[in-house]
Formats: C-alpha cells, structure tokens, sequence
C-alpha cells in the first residue's frame, strides 16, 4: 500500500501571514506616527545565523517594520554585550529585541536574554514570559513554537482529544510545544521523548501529531510514524547534500497523511512569528 502524503506549505502560509500583518502595520503606522522597530543583535561570525539574520530583515522591509542589526565581535565581553541590551531597553524607537543564538563560547546566553526587557522580548526567551505561556496569559508567544500551531491551525488539523509526541526537550522549541499543545483549546494529549527515550519508535507509532526537534539530520524515518499523521519537522540541518530536517521526508511522506517539507515548512513560520511579535510589542510600548 502505497501513499503520498499532503505536504503543508508554510512558506505560502507565512506569506499570508506576513501580508495579513503588513495591514495591520500600515494601520498602527497611521495612528502612532511610529513605525514598529526590531533590533537584533548578532555576535560572531556563524555562517547559519548570517541567513536567518538575512530572512529576518528581507521579511521586516516587506512588513514596513524597521530592523537593525547590531553586529558585535566574537571576542566581545559579556559587560560590553550587557550594555547594549541595557541601551536597547532604554531606547524608545526600538520595540523588539533579538539576541541570535548561539552566542560564542564564554558569553552567558541565560544572564543576557534575562537583561532583556520583558516587554521588549520579541523571541519569548525571558524567563517572566516563559512563565506567562506556561500559566495560559502569554505576553509573547515563542516564535517557533507559535509558528507551528499556527500551521496546525491554518491547515485545518483538528487537535482536540488527539496525541501528540514532541521529540526533544529544548527550552525554545520542544518544552514550549508542549505547553502549548496541551493548553486549554488546543487539548492535545502530548508525550515529550528525547535522546534517552527507550524505544522511541514505540512512542512515536502513536502519535496523531508527531513534532520532530531533536536537531539530528533525517533521524525520524517512515517506519517510525502512524500512518495518515500529521507530521511537523522543525528541524533545520545543514548536511553536505543541504538542507535537511530531522524527518526522512522521502520515507515519512509514503506513511504521513500531512507533512512540513524542509526548507519551506517551519523556517518561514516562525520568521512570520517574529514580525507578529514585534507588532505587538509596539502595540503595548506605544498605546
Ligand atoms: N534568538 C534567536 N531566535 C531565533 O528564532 C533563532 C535563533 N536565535 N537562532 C537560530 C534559530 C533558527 N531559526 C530559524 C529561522 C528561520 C529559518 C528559515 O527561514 N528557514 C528557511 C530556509 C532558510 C535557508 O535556506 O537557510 C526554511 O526552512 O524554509 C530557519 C531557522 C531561528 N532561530
């Protein structure tokens, strides 16, 4: 029996988003007199995070959203980089602030995403708003995360009653999914599995909704997936032969009833989310 999965296009979904955002833009635009404003700050050289910087300000120019890029040496101390949080917390005309991860070895990732200003913590990364999603009253909702309910929801996947398996356990994509997938409206019955899992492919086989964030290439193969699930690859790997996923998309999309691809599912999502959040913080620093 052979089947072919329906593939979920998210980067048509977050074109739509990003449009249906720009309105919204253009009409804060004209009753503020002040035109939403990202700062992202980004230390080093990583060649991956170049890209996403890149999509970041290409997507906030077709937003009408002001973007700035900080760019700091990879040797810079951890005051220096505190001190331009602190600037940036203190600067009216930025709303958002984004701090790229990874940061280089010998900054303390945790103590700066903590100087940064709650109400200007566009990723969501702030301990105070991680605290707020857990609790159901989010401020910001973390980019990733919201991305992929947002893909569930567009594509029309009904959630209620059903399970779902996140694989990984990361503090920006596998525990807030799985807040968010068992929160009220949403009413997922959710597993979380990571790399001690015994038996992962047991846990996986039942997922209704399957999320793979485990950050190793191709790892989830069709075998390991309940026929006609849904299933959701955040993962982004740079391998010799490109872009790939953490999903075996060739084999997961015969078994699948939907799947994201890579590049084109995930990424452009939680670009959307970003834009989303900056909007917002400007809405709430600016009314
Ligand atoms: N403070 C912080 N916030 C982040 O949100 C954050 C971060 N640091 N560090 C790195 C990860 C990763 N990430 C991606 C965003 C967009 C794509 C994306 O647009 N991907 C495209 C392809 C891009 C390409 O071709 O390389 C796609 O999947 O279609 C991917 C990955 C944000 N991250």
């Amino acid at each position: 029996m052979s089947n072919t999965a329906s593939i979920i296009d998210g980067k048509a979904i977050a074109q739509q988003m990003r449009n249906e955002l720009a309105e919204e833009v253009a009409e804060f635009i004209q009753n503020n007199s002040v035109t939403p404003c990202l700062a992202a700050v980004l230390v080093g050289e990583d060649p991956a995070s170049e890209v996403y910087v890149r999509n970041k300000r290409r997507a906030c120019e077709h937003a009408n959203i002001d973007s700035q890029l900080h760019r700091l040496p990879a040797d810079i101390t951890q005051d220096d980089l505190l001190a331009l949080v602190t600037k940036l917390n203190k600067d009216d005309a930025v709303h958002g602030i984004l701090v790229q991860l990874p940061l280089p070895a010998g900054l303390d990732a945790d103590l700066i995403l903590q100087a940064i200003s709650p109400s200007k913590d566009v990723d969501a990364f702030h301990p105070t708003n991680v605290g707020r999603m857990v609790q159901g009253k989010p401020r910001f909702l973390p980019c990733t995360p919201h991305g992929v309910m947002q893909l569930l929801d567009r594509s029309g996947v009904d959630t209620a009653g059903k399970h779902a398996v996140v694989v990984g356990r990361s503090d920006i994509v596998g525990k807030p999914l799985a807040v968010l997938l068992a929160a009220r409206g949403v009413d997922c019955t959710v597993t979380v599995c990571h790399s001690r899992t015994a038996d992962l492919g047991y846990h996986t086989r039942q997922a209704d909704i399957l999320i793979a964030a485990i950050g190793k290439p191709e790892f989830i193969t069709g075998d390991m997936i309940k026929p006609g699930a849904v299933v959701i690859d955040v993962g982004v790997n740079r391998t010799d032969a490109g872009l790939v996923g953490d999903v075996e998309f060739a084999s997961a999309s015969q078994v699948a009833g939907l799947i994201t691809p890579v590049p084109g599912g995930v990424g452009p999502m939680t670009i959307a989310m970003l834009l989303v959040n900056t909007l917002r913080a400007a809405q709430s620093l600016e009314q």
